[in-house]
């Protein structure tokens, strides 16, 4: 296909753009199909074809997840002999492809409010899982028309005719509707264009009125500043306008307007229906934050669109430099990073044990790993995290109410009660695994809300889970029991009082600010004999004993020691060589700059990294 004739932005008739999403549970392969669109719609040549063109992030292809969403148009014609339902003649397509993972359901629902339709993509060989249903609800609650699609039907295993039964049951069609496609192969990805263009409705919007519209996504590039990406509602939007952001006011001037295609290509203006990208001279996401609406300054809209939400952080850690000279490194890294990533939040800490870092908030596990392995690979950072936690609220005896986001904020003194956050947590797994996940889910203080049968041999399990216990290994031994079978997807629901205690770990009777954890009183014991446990094989001997304990304030709840040995480096100097003897003294004093210290015991870093890693979330490779 040709693009020159395809429809220009800014002219374009509302009535032949199409603006829909693909959402799928992670792996079942929106990034594929995207590829394979941008293929058979002829903006991407055979040439410059790469795998996962949209997944623009180094990390991204590496991990092959998608995390940052993108919007691509795309000319597509139904010809006059294919034309039933539509009108032939060239339509405008516009693609957002979605990130998969829970972490950054936030995203996924902006970008459907920017579209009229979602292709829900479902893998033929594994069925339905936990984020495809709960894309479908954010999709379903955004009003979108449904296209059900069952991908990879060249695999072997696929299992067409069982799927597409299920995948008609959810969404509530006949089974020969769903449609069916290899995007590997490129087979019924032309005749899902189609439908496309028949199925999604035009968008609606008013022309004349003052321009609205929504920013679905907003990234910091370097040497463009921030682009913003946007979906005009109603009126244009041109490059000679100033626009407003209409939940601070604050006004930018406009340096371009344009179309992704699939590079950015400038227009003078975008109108109804249309999406595409903005730059101001804005220097950070967060004043183009996703979710508000914009408009043009003079004769503006006053009524914004649909209300956007802050993106809370639910877990927290803290970043501490190995090398306590990297201190202002990482500090220009996060600052850097945060351009980028407006959930991202972070600020300065001081550790007794590790020195001075960074407390950070993320959305979730994944997007805390994300964050550190950036850190580390970008800005060449050697860093250790102590483990993440949830926030809590602690409500003294005297009324007064604390936030907890580190275990060291704990407050001393009376406490009436604990308070934590809870989450909504939706398993789907196959029905021979239901023992086993009630055992597991019992074992996190899980309540079960309910369950339903979604065809003979598979099971959705609804939960309210505090959301502590779900950050650290959960996922990790969900997997393990039910043989990778199962998924997860889980939101946040509000918060509970729980029976929570501080655990301190003491080494030489020193509290070690690090190891300090908040945890359930019926897992106190657990966690102290396990953190004593680890430390005493990971910290070396000294020339004293050493003591470890864990503690609940002053009660002693598990106790190792370490005994005392002196490393004598001199050991292996026979004779009187007294320049070699200073060389190996000056060897052990360098490596004793390194280490941290509690109290007079000497700990290498390595030993917090070791003690604080937590069995690694599986997610960390990205796929299920
Ligand atoms: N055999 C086969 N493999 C496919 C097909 N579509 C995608 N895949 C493979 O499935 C894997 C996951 O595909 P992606 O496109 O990365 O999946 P995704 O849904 O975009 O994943 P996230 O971006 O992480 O949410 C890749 O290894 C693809 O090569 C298909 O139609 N057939």
């Amino acid at each position: 296909m040709s693009l020159t004739n395809a429809p220009k932005p800014g002219s374009t008739d509302p009535s032949i753009i199409r603006n829909f999403c693909i959402i799928a549970h992670i792996d079942h392969g929106k990034s594929t199909l995207a590829d394979r669109m941008l293929q058979l719609t002829g903006v991407v040549d055979e040439r410059s074809q790469r795998a996962q063109y949209l997944d623009r992030m180094d990390i991204e292809r590496e991990r092959g997840i998608t995390i940052k969403s993108q919007a691509v148009r795309m000319p597509w014609t139904i010809p006059a002999d294919n034309a039933e339902g539509a009108e032939p003649g060239t339509y405008v397509l516009n693609m957002i492809d979605t990130p998969g993972h829970v972490d950054f359901t936030y995203e996924v629902s902006r970008s459907l409010e920017a579209c009229e339709a979602a292709v829900l993509l479902v893998d033929a060989a594994q069925g339905i899982e936990a984020q495809t249903l709960a894309n479908l609800y954010l999709a379903m609650g955004a009003d979108l028309h449904i296209i059900p699609v069952l991908n990879k039907i060249d695999l072997p295993s696929a299992n067409v005719e069982k799927y597409a039964a299920e995948l008609a049951g959810l969404v509530g069609c006949e089974p020969e509707e769903v449609l069916l496609t290899s995007a590997k192969t490129g087979v019924g990805v032309e005749a899902l264009l189609n439908e496309i263009v028949k199925q999604t409705p035009a968008p609606v919007g008013d022309a004349d009125k003052p321009a609205r519209a929504l920013i679905f996504d907003s990234v910091y590039d370097t040497y463009r500043g921030v682009v913003t990406y946007v979906r005009v509602v109603d009126g244009k939007l041109s490059h000679r306008d100033r626009i407003k952001m209409m939940s601070t006011n604050a006004v930018h001037e406009m340096l371009e307007v344009g179309v992704i295609s699939p590079e950015p290509v400038k227009a003078g203006e975008i109108g109804v229906g249309e999406v595409g990208y903005l730059i101001t001279g804005v220097k950070d996401v967060r004043q183009s934050r996703v979710g508000d609406t914009v408009t043009s300054q003079h004769h503006g809209a006053t009524e914004p669109l649909g209300g956007y939400k802050h993106p809370n952080p639910m877990v927290y850690a803290g970043l501490y430099p190995i090398d306590g000279d990297d201190y202002p490194t990482l500090r220009d890294a996060l600052e850097k990073l945060q351009l980028n990533d407006a959930a991202l939040t972070y600020e300065p800490e001081t550790s007794g044990a590790l020195g001075f870092g960074f407390r950070c908030g993320f959305l979730g596990l994944l997007h805390m790993e994300i964050t550190r392995d950036r850190l580390e690979r970008e800005f060449n950072l050697d860093l250790i995290s102590t483990a993440p936690n949830v926030v809590y609220g602690v409500v003294m005896d005297d009324g007064t109410e604390h936030v907890v986001t580190n275990p060291s904020e704990y407050p001393d003194g009376k406490v009436a009660e604990v308070r934590e956050p809870v989450v909504k947590a939706t398993i789907l797994a196959p029905a021979d695994y239901i023992g086993t996940i009630m055992e597991l889910c019992q074992l996190k203080r899980g309540n079960l809300q309910g369950m339903d049968y979604l065809s003979e041999d598979r099971v959705e399990m609804r939960y309210t889970l505090p959301m502590g216990e779900i950050v650290f290994d959960f996922f990790d031994q969900l997997k393990s029991r039910t043989k990778g079978y199962a998924s997860l997807d889980y939101e946040r629901s509000g918060e509970q009082a729980a029976d929570l205690v501080k655990v301190d770990i003491l080494l030489q009777g020193e509290p070690v600010d690090a190891f300090s954890a908040i945890v359930h009183r019926d897992a106190a014991y657990s966690y102290g004999v396990m953190m004593a446990g680890k430390l005493k094989d990971l910290i070396p001997r000294q020339q004293f004993e050493v003591p470890i304990q864990a503690a609940i304030g002053a009660r002693v709840i598990a106790r190792e020691t370490i005994r005392a040995i002196r490393k004598d480096v001199l050991a292996k100097c026979y004779g009187g060589d007294i320049s070699r003897k200073r060389k190996l003294l000056e060897k052990q004093k360098a490596g004793k700059k390194r280490m941290k210290n509690i109290g007079s015991v000497e700990v290498p870093p390595e030993a917090f990294v070791a003690a604080l890693a937590t069995t690694q979330p599986a997610e960390k490779s990205g796929k299920k």
